[in-house]
């Protein structure tokens, strides 16, 4: 268990990455995303997922330089979008990220959605810019079982790591076990749901005995199952709170009672059915 806000884990290539980010979804470039990004690294987050479709890399990257940290000490994350699916497209859309991004390198790329048939072939190029150390490393989101399998079955490189949606309503008991079988390691999105956990009774009383916020609960049970988080948020005191969980812990009941609150249903989009 992680005990620290850069607490790592080692991906299977060896490459190590904070189990605690921020996602940056949904903040508009320019000076929202700069200060958020801002604000988070001087709270001592150390990763930040964002992705082509978020239209903010280019605000990414410039928080990133202003703020002086070392690149070799900031992982940051982007993805292919839907729409660029193949081989030369992705080359491409990569292009884009990184000139946005203002970065020479780039340490998580992703496939974003496995979309309909092209995977494989869009799974090339992250092989390829892996290959050439444009990427420290190459994974994808909202892939299920059976599409992380048709990937192995078809390729040299194994993804790292798989982005999904997971929170205490959709636990995703199944896949977890799946990518632990395969080492990959799975990284939560929505990890507070947007909020719609937050309400929750029994992560309200957890809480309550700690002095911990249903958010902080939250983040902290993902931690404890070894799920990487990147929580979003644009409001200073939240980035600084959704960070204030490594002075308490879980005990197994606790951890036993969020795991019983799981809804096993999906609050966003079925990868089988979002192109
Ligand atoms: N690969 C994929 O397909 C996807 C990836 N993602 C990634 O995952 C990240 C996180 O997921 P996201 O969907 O943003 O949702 P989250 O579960 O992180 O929730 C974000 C929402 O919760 C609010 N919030 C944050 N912290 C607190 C808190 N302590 N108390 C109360 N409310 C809080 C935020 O408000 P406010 O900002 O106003 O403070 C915001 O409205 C994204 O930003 C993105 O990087 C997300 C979706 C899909
Ligand atoms: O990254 C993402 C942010 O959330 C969107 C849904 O609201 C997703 O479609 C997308 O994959």
């Amino acid at each position: 268990m992680t005990k620290s806000l850069q607490g790592t884990v080692t991906l299977h290539n060896g490459v190590k990455m904070p189990y605690f980010g921020l996602g940056v979804y949904k903040i508009e470039d320019g000076n929202d995303v700069i200060n958020s990004v801002k604000t988070a690294l001087k709270f001592g987050y150390r990763s930040i997922d964002t992705a082509a479709l978020y239209e903010n890399e280019e605000g990414v990257g410039q928080a990133i330089k202003d703020s002086g940290i070392p690149r070799e000490e900031i992982f940051v994350t982007t993805k292919v979008w839907n729409t660029d699916h193949g081989y030369e497209n992705t080359l491409k859309a990569f292009d884009k990220s990184i000139a946005k991004l203002g970065l020479e390198y780039v340490d998580l790329y992703l496939i974003h959605w496995p979309g309909k048939d092209k995977f494989v072939d869009t799974w090339r190029a992250l092989e390829k810019l892996y290959r050439e150390g444009l990427v420290r490393a190459i994974g994808v989101s909202n892939f299920k079982p059976h599409h992380l399998q048709t990937l192995m079955d078809k390729s040299e490189e194994k993804p790292v790591i798989n982005q999904v949606e997971l929170h205490p309503y959709f636990q995703q008991k199944e896949l977890r076990e799946f990518c632990k079988k395969h080492d990959i390691v799975v990284e939560a999105w929505s990890p507070l749901a947007r909020g719609q956990v937050l309400n929750d009774s029994v992560l309200n009383e957890i809480g309550k005995k700690y002095g911990k916020s249903p958010a902080q609960v939250t983040l902290r049970w993902h931690l404890q199952s070894d799920i990487v988080v990147i929580p979003k948020s644009v409001t200073p005191s939240r980035i600084k709170e959704n960070a204030d969980i490594f002075d308490f812990e879980l005990t197994d009941e606790e951890m036993g009672q969020i795991n019983q609150i799981d809804k096993n249903t999906r609050f966003f989009k079925d990868p089988d059915v979002f192109f």
